[in-house]
């Protein structure tokens, strides 16, 4: 079997003396998408940097394609294909939409681009219509599409989005978890953090429940939607 492109193995980390993560087991297989759950403060955001290598593992494993690259830096973890939208956007504020998508771009690690100019403006027509507008002069749901596009013209194999439509209204939430879908639709695998649950569950394939820095639950969305009591003990909907 194809060994997953990024897996973590007890892996354990935390900030100064404090631990976070106790030991955390998942995988995300080629073309998976996985919705990252749990009420605020789990560890879901310390999980993603640790899988990034933002922040070192104390114990435990990461893995991506079956190889250890538990002390590899962030930037070759990203050489693998494995691309992040972050919370908060990072979009340069100073350049243009145009800018923004080339100065992003780079074949995967085997030279191709699947994902060119034409498809990523093809998928996200907003960002065609505000070509050459700066970064500061978008909306924040523009802002997080560029996000979104600049990641995906990194041409990767997993992209990471942690809390994507937070502080969007709710139509723009609606157009982006449209492109998510279309981006899922495309084999693209993902995981993917947001706070508004019922739109994570509609468009993974598992879903994943962190209490405290452990994973406590995983499984298919409509086996957690028909389990109200789980759903509010852990996600409190
Ligand atoms: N830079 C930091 N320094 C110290 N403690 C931190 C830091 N970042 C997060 N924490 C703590 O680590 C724990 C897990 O936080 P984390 O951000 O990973 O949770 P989360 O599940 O992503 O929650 P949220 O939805 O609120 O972002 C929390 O107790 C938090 O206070």
């Amino acid at each position: 079997m194809t060994p997953p492109i990024l897996e973590a193995r007890g892996l354990q980390a935390g900030y100064g003396e404090g631990l976070v993560l106790r030991g955390v087991d998942i995988a995300v297989r080629p073309g998976e998408a996985i919705g990252l759950m749990g009420r605020n403060g789990m560890g879901k955001t310390t999980l993603i940097r640790t899988l990034l290598g933002q922040l070192p593992a104390r114990a435990g494993q990461v893995l991506a394609d079956g190889r250890d690259i538990t002390r590899e830096a962030t930037f070759r973890r990203a050489q693998r294909g494995i691309a992040v939208v972050p919370e908060g956007r990072g979009v340069f504020a100073s350049l243009s939409v145009m800018e923004n998508l080339l100065l992003a771009a780079r074949p995967d690690a085997d030279g191709r681009t699947p994902w060119p100019l034409e498809r990523v403006l093809t998928t996200f027509p907003r960002l065609a219509q505000r070509a050459r507008n700066r970064g500061d002069q978008l909306s924040g749901g523009e802002q997080q599409m560029l996000a979104i596009g600049r990641a995906l013209m990194t041409n990767p194999r997993l992209l990471i989005l942690d809390e994507a439509t937070e502080g969007l209204a709710p139509l723009l939430r609606d157009e982006i978890w449209r492109t998510i879908r279309t981006i899922r639709e495309a084999g693209l695998a993902c995981i993917v953090v947001d706070k508004t649950v019922g739109a994570v569950l509609s468009v993974v394939d598992r879903a994943e429940i962190l209490v405290k820095g452990s994973l406590v639950w995983s499984g298919r969305p409509d086996a957690l939607r028909a389990d109200p009591e789980l759903m509010h003990r852990h996600l409190g909907v």
